[in-house]
C-alpha cells in the first residue's frame, strides 16, 4: 500500500475548478500533482499551479498544469508535504531543500493542506533536524549561533556531486539537530533572526488541514 499516494490523491480531490494551487515539493506532492493533472484531463477542470521548486515546476509541465507566479495570482490553496507534524500541526519541512519557496507560497495561501504518510506524526518536533537555507559566507557565524542554541549543525552534502547541496536559490543547506523542540513557534522566529539565515524549515501555526495516508485509508486531521 502506497500511503503517500493515498494522501496525495485524496488532496487532489479537494481541488476545485478555477483555483490557483501552490504545488508543494517532495515524493508525496508528486502524487498530488499527478492526480491534479489527471483530473484536468478527465474532468476538464481548469487550474493553475505555483510551483515551490524546480522539481515541482517540471512535474507541473509533465502533467500539463499551467504555471503562474505570486506576482500574477493569489494562492487559493497550497498542498505540501512534511517531514514531521506535531499535535498542534506545527511542522518541520525542507527534507528536499525547498523550504524557502515552500514557506513563501504556503504562507500566502488562503488554505494550506499538508499531506503525508502517518509515519510523519510525532509527539514533539526535533528528531528530524531543522533545515536552514543559509548564505554560504555566513556558515561559521551561523554554526556558532546554532551551537549556542544547543543544536548540532551540519552542512548537507550532495549525493551525486562533491561538496554541499546547493538550493534552487543558490544557497547552502544546514541541518540543525535540536533532538527535541519545546517551543517551535519561538524557534522559528529565533532561527530567522540569525544573520545569514535565509529561511528555516519550521512551519508553525499555518496548517489548515492534514490529510494522512494510513494502512486503513485516508485520515483527515483538523
Ligand atoms: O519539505 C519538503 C521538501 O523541501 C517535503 O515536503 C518534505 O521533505 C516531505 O517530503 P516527502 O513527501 O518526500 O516525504
Amino acid at each position: 500500500m502506497n500511503l503517500k499516494k493515498i494522501a496525495g490523491f485524496a488532496a487532489a480531490e479537494e481541488i476545485q475548478d478555477g483555483q490557483i494551487i501552490g504545488l508543494g515539493t517532495g515524493s508525496t506532492t508528486h502524487y498530488f500533482i499527478e492526480k491534479v493533472g489527471m483530473r484536468m484531463k478527465e474532468e476538464e477542470i481548469n487550474v493553475m499551479g505555483i510551483p515551490t521548486s524546480y522539481q515541482s515546476f517540471l512535474l507541473a509541465k509533465e502533467w500539463k498544469i499551467p504555471v503562474t507566479t505570486l506576482e500574477e495570482h493569489d494562492v487559493d490553496i497550497a498542498v505540501d508535504g512534511a517531514d514531521e507534524i506535531d499535535p498542534n500541526f506545527n511542522l518541520i519541512k525542507g527534507g528536499g531543500a525547498a523550504h524557502t519557496l515552500e514557506k513563501i507560497v504556503d504562507y500566502s495561501a488562503e488554505k494550506l493542506i499538508i499531506i503525508a504518510d502517518d509515519s510523519k506524526i510525532v509527539n514533539k518536533l526535533g528528531k528530524f533536524p531543522v533545515p536552514l537555507e543559509i548564505i554560504s559566507e555566513s556558515r561559521k557565524p551561523v554554526f556558532s549561533a546554532l551551537e549556542d542554541m544547543g543544536a548540532n549543525p551540519k552542512i548537507r552534502m550532495a549525493q551525486y556531486k562533491d561538496g554541499p547541496v546547493i538550493s534552487d536559490n543558490g544557497n547552502f543547506i544546514v541541518d540543525a539537530d535540536f533532538r527535541e523542540i519545546d517551543n517551535p513557534i519561538q524557534l522559528e522566529k529565533d532561527l530567522n533572526s540569525i544573520p545569514g539565515v535565509v529561511e528555516n524549515g519550521i512551519f508553525s501555526q499555518m496548517v489548515d488541514q492534514v490529510i494522512l495516508g494510513t494502512s486503513d485509508g485516508v485520515e483527515v486531521l483538523k
